[in-house]
């Protein structure tokens, strides 16, 4: 018995040693993992957010929106989770066979250990075997929970319009389908990891323990090991199990946090529609703000031309309004002024400079827009307006604010600038937030405008009011004013047709 206690194995200080440093080992690797994914979290994040602002315009769909929202918010969190806990242990318990073995090697008997060598490649392949095969059923459920995100975002963005149309139900009903085919993914995910536990638990647990207690007896029938040595072989070998214990996190973090990272790559993948040129060149002060448009193509698909041979011109200082059927490519061609898009031939320029040979910076600073809907930002009023000059003081904002007739709506309230706006705050009325986008114009002051039927949500009462406003904003700028409004059209100097994708 003595012998078998105090017989030759490896020397207790050594024991002692491993057993301490597996101790800051279990302490070290969750803290330092924890904070790698905070850390992480807030790079890819920012990573994601600072990609989808340089992405353009084309291709914007629904489905699309849903899957950014479901990448920056969940995919991410998955993908930190990945790389800081996941990898990291994995990684970490992959090295614990190779001590074990070393040990048993150096202490115990080297023999023994070249036999357990040869199990070890084992537990890689099995990891890597259980990867391939749960692999598509994780990304089915990653894509079920992207319709899922998609499907609530226009549910919620739609609202009102699903209530008039009396769609509520069956919106809900749509939406109940979707959450329950997530559901059903999940459940398929954890019985697959049933599946692998019962593997791991029954089959490779149950091979290591027999192997290597039958390798213990035979080395002790050989008189190579002690009986002292023969406990301390199969107790080691058990160790050999670690990275199949860590199986279990192997779905929820590993498995999703793999198809997150695939999905952040995939999007940083996607080139911006529009980037500056090679050898852009920042042409200085704007001097003279013409604008010209000559012989453009363009088309969103292949085939499908929105824009043919398109000229004309619009001097510093006039005001031409762009009319035209639904779907003529009136805003397809205020969004190439504004270099959203590239023609796919011709040439746009502004004040003689053609730009694609201009930093798309220079183009957006010397162009302002108000477009058919405003966007508020979640923030106060003053920061709806900031967004459109950061340096701009309070007096200038108040300056705009009555230049756009809103100054005494918002003195009104008791909050006056501070008054939060957008989704928890003040909802302004759609004349409201048209004259909030005129006062972002005045703040911004560019020589050149774009008006993209910035009345076409209003009453004909608030109509008037944005049209003085817009009327003062357009004095000494250039505008192209595109519209479906004879209102609108009356201010202009030149009205220009689009028919069929060419002026006429
Ligand atoms: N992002 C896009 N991707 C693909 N096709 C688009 C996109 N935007 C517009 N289109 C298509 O291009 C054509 C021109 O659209 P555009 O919005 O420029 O017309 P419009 O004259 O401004 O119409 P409306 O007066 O109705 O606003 C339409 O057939 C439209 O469906």
């Amino acid at each position: 018995m003595d012998d078998l206690l105090v017989g030759e194995g490896p020397p207790v200080a050594l024991l002692v040693a491993l057993a301490l440093l597996a101790g800051v080992a279990a302490w070290a690797v969750p803290t330092l993992g924890a904070r790698e994914q905070a850390r992480e979290e807030r790079t890819l994040r920012s990573g994601v957010v600072g990609h989808v602002l340089a992405l353009g315009v084309a291709e914007r769909t629904r489905e699309r929106a849903g899957r950014i929202v479901s990448t920056a918010t969940d995919g991410v969190e998955r993908a930190a989770a990945y790389r800081g806990t996941f990898v990291g242990p994995m990684i970490a318990s992959m090295t614990v066979p190779l001590v074990v073995l070393l040990v048993v090697a150096l202490t115990i008997d080297p023999v023994a250990a070249l036999w357990l060598l040869a199990g070890v490649p084992a537990i890689p392949l099995a990891v890597g075997g259980f990867q391939a095969a749960f692999r598509s059923v994780s990304q089915r459920y990653r894509a079920s929970s992207r319709l899922l995100s998609a499907r609530f975002l226009d549910a919620f963005q739609g609202l009102t319009t699903l209530r008039l149309l009396g769609a509520g139900e069956r919106m809900g009903a749509t939406l109940a389908d979707a959450a329950e085919d997530v559901r059903k993914h999940v459940m398929r995910m954890l019985a697959g990891n049933q599946v692998v536990l019962l593997v791991v638990d029954s089959v490779f647990s149950l091979a290591m323990i027999t192997g290597a207690a039958a390798l213990a007896m035979n080395r002790l029938a050989d008189g190579a090991i002690t009986a002292g040595q023969a406990l301390a072989l199969v107790l080691l070998s058990t160790l050999l199990l670690e990275p199949l214990d860590r199986i279990g996190q192997f779905f929820y973090i590993g498995m999703g946090g793999m198809a997150s990272v695939r999905e952040i790559r995939r999007l940083h993948a996607e080139q911006p529609d529009v980037v500056d040129a090679p050898g852009a060149v920042d042409p200085g002060p704007l001097t003279e703000a013409g604008v010209s448009f000559e012989g453009i193509g363009f088309a969103y698909t292949e085939g499908v031309p929105v824009l043919q041979d398109v000229s004309f011109e619009v001097a510093p200082g006039e005001k031409v309004a762009l009319v035209g059927p639904s779907g003529s490519g009136k805003t397809t061609a205020g969004s190439l002024l504004q270099t959203a898009l590239r023609p796919d031939s011709g040439r746009v320029s502004l004040g003689g400079h053609d730009l694609t040979e201009v930093p798309v910076a220079w183009v957006r600073e010397h162009v302002a827009v108000v477009a058919q809907h405003t966007f508020l930002f979640t923030g106060t009023l003053r920061d709806n307006l900031l967004v459109a000059a950061p340096g701009a003081s309070d007096a200038d904002c108040w300056q705009a604010l009555a230049d756009a007739d809103l100054a005494e709506v918002v003195r009104a309230l008791p909050a006056g600038l501070d008054t939060p706006v957008g989704e928890r705050g003040l909802s302004l009325s759609g004349g409201q937030a048209q004259r909030l986008a005129i006062a972002r114009g005045f703040l911004k002051d560019a020589p050149v405008l774009v008006l993209d039927e910035p009345t076409s949500h209003v009453d004909l009462a608030s109509e008037r009011a944005i049209l003085e406003a817009l009327d003062r904003l357009g004095a000494g700028r250039t505008v192209l004013m595109i519209s479906h409004r004879p209102a609108t059209i009356a201010g202009a100097d030149r009205v220009l047709t689009l028919t069929d994708g060419t002026i006429r």
